[in-house]
């Protein structure tokens, strides 16, 4: 259940952190992981560390990409309710995070890095009992990575999401593409859902990993070299990348063009996959390279944050019986739901 392994996560950095207090390094950590665990239980917020701007450019590309399809719903995008002035910038938007479902090779137990393979039949129930469970929280703008199990997780969710609004794929790749791909009603646009997939949010490249049976591996070269080929932060799989390596262009992408649509109070989805994910969880949450070891991720399970006044606010998942405590977490949320349920009862 996705809550337990949230709920699990912060578990195991506790008692990791128990194991290890006696030093200064460890103090520090002590002070991150006690926050994550405050944080999930009583709402406070962490500091979002500081913004790098370097990404003038892209955010550039971002925000010309976004203007072709309307990304801020009109009719009951929470960034407007209450703002008095539609160009008045939100200070608070939704950023959901959800690893693909589980895909063929996660089903055969394979190391699938950045081959592209598709979802499994178990993978299509994860993705729509997913957006079942975020289908009354609003979405103005999708990133996915450019895997097709993280596009068809992002796309089996939407089928269920409450405001029927149709996710499209931009097109980018070249001026042709562009052109070809665009359409040429406001009305349309209005009742559409940008989707932009980029490879910076790829799974970690696995190497000559990728393909192999992970227990076989663990067998041949021990189950401690596979451990840290899987979860070091710093250790790449042999020709492959580290954690490290992967939140280098993760990370960055997520600063340079995801941040800039939260600012504006755009609610974002984000759909990607189990390391990437870790890496920007990280970012996010100010794990430090040991707290990462212990983060795992379920498939098809999404995570939700409030982006509130330049911080991230961990809200856990939104699942199962405590469901409706999510559109508790902000006013803006619960009306969104509020809109839905007179607009759809
Ligand atoms: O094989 C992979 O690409 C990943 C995710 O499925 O595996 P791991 O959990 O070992 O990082």
């Amino acid at each position: 259940m996705a809550a337990e392994v949230y709920y699990q996560a912060i578990g195991t950095l506790q008692s990791h952190s128990h194991l290890n207090n006696f030093n200064h390094h460890q103090k520090h950590q002590n002070n991150i992981v006690r926050l994550v665990a405050r944080d999930f239980i009583s709402g406070n917020g962490l500091s979002r560390r500081s913004n790098n701007r370097s990404g003038q450019r892209n955010c550039t590309v971002i925000r010309s990409l976004a203007s072709q399809t309307s990304v801020v719903d009109p009719v009951l995008s929470p960034s407007r309710n209450n703002a008095g002035d539609s160009n008045k910038k939100s200070n608070e938007a939704a950023l959901i995070l959800i690893r693909h479902g589980e895909s063929l090779w996660n089903e055969k137990n394979l190391f699938t890095g950045c081959v592209d393979v598709p979802l499994s039949k178990k993978g299509i129930d994860e993705a729509i009992e997913a957006g079942k469970r975020i289908s009354s929280i609003p979405v103005d703008v999708i990133f996915t990575s450019a895997l097709i199990r993280a596009q068809m997780t992002a796309m089996l969710a939407m089928t269920q999401h409450r405001r029927g609004k149709v996710p499209i794929i931009l097109h980018n790749e070249s001026e042709r593409a562009k052109s070809w791909s665009q359409f040429f009603s406001e009305d349309t646009k209005k009742q559409s859902i940008p989707v932009i997939a980029a490879w910076q949010l790829n799974e970690r490249m696995y190497g000559e990993l990728q393909g192999l049976n992970k227990q076989e591996t663990a067998e041949r070269y021990g189950k401690e070299q596979v451990h840290e080929w899987r979860r070091s932060y710093d250790i790449p799989p042999p020709n492959g990348e580290s954690l490290e390596m992967c939140a280098q262009r993760a990370v960055a992408y997520f600063r340079d063009q995801i941040e800039p649509q939260l600012l504006s109070g755009k609610n974002v989805m984000i759909s990607a996959h189990g390391n990437s994910l870790r890496s920007i969880i990280m970012y996010l949450d100010k794990l430090t390279s040991q707290e990462v070891i212990s983060l795992e991720l379920s498939t098809g399970i999404p995570m939700l944050y409030i982006f509130k006044e330049g911080r991230f606010i961990r809200r856990g998942s939104p699942i199962g019986p405590s469901e409706a405590g999510v559109y508790a977490y902000t006013r803006r949320l619960a009306l969104y739901k509020e809109k839905l349920d007179d607009m759809f009862q």
